[in-house]
């Protein structure tokens, strides 16, 4: 679970993030609201991309800041715009990303290739491929050693719609076990065991529960 507390973030003169006390439990999290609501703001902070100004954020209990090595181990992140990487083959890039989450095995990269149906342009360069399979490259680095915690922002952009369905499937199965917050704004378009609101920097949970 991921506890929320007291969470400040200053973005510019006219937006500031500011959120009391949230838990985020197992299972898949929606969070939907108006452009520039801040939910990419807030992702940034749940995947431990940026540092809040006040406040923490705690995994099962434990403070970020005490964990930070471990835990950025096991976070998947897909930013809201895709990063090219425009050089690099697709299996260079998972390489990579590997890499930095410690070396991951080829079996990971194998897997994550095949999940997400890669295996045909492993060779290709960023720079030659859609943006919808860009896409699909970045949700693949995010799954790379089956992260516990899955923080995705918009995470079906550019994705075509019969492939968005099959994700959204497995997304689904994924968050069974995990912790998956997911910013999209229709929110109907999920299975959700819990649903919150971003309005102006605030955070609302509107989970029936
Ligand atoms: N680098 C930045 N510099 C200045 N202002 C920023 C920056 N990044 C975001 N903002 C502002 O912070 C606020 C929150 O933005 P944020 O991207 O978190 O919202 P959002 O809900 O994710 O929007 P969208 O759905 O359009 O992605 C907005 O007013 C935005 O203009």
């Amino acid at each position: 679970m991921i506890t929320v507390r007291g969470l400040k973030k200053k973005i510019s003169k006219d937006f500031h993030l500011e959120i009391g006390e949230l838990h985020i439990r197992q299972g898949l999290c929606v969070i939907s609201g108006a452009s520039g609501s801040g939910k990419s703001t807030f992702l940034e902070l749940v995947a431990s991309a940026s540092d809040p100004d006040e406040g923490e954020l705690l995994w099962n209990g434990i403070p970020y800041k005490q964990h930070l090595g471990v835990l950025r181990s096991q976070i998947g992140y897909v930013p809201s715009e895709v990063i090219a990487y425009e050089e690099m083959t697709t299996e260079q890039l998972l390489r990579y990303m590997a890499g930095l989450k410690g070396n991951l095995s080829t079996q990971s990269i194998e897997s994550v290739l095949t999940l997400f149906r890669l295996v045909d342009i492993r060779r290709r360069r960023m720079n030659s491929l859609s943006v919808g399979i860009q896409r699909r490259i970045i949700l693949a680095q995010a799954f790379l050693g089956a992260p516990s915690i899955m923080v995705m922002d918009e995470p079906l952009k550019h994705v075509d719609p019969f492939e968005a369905e099959r994700l959204r499937t497995l997304f689904a199965l994924y968050a069974r076990r995990n912790t998956m917050i997911i910013a999209d704004d229709d929110p109907n378009a999920w299975i959700t065991n819990q649903h919150l609101t971003m309005e102006s920097g605030k955070l609302y949970d509107n989970t029936t529960y």
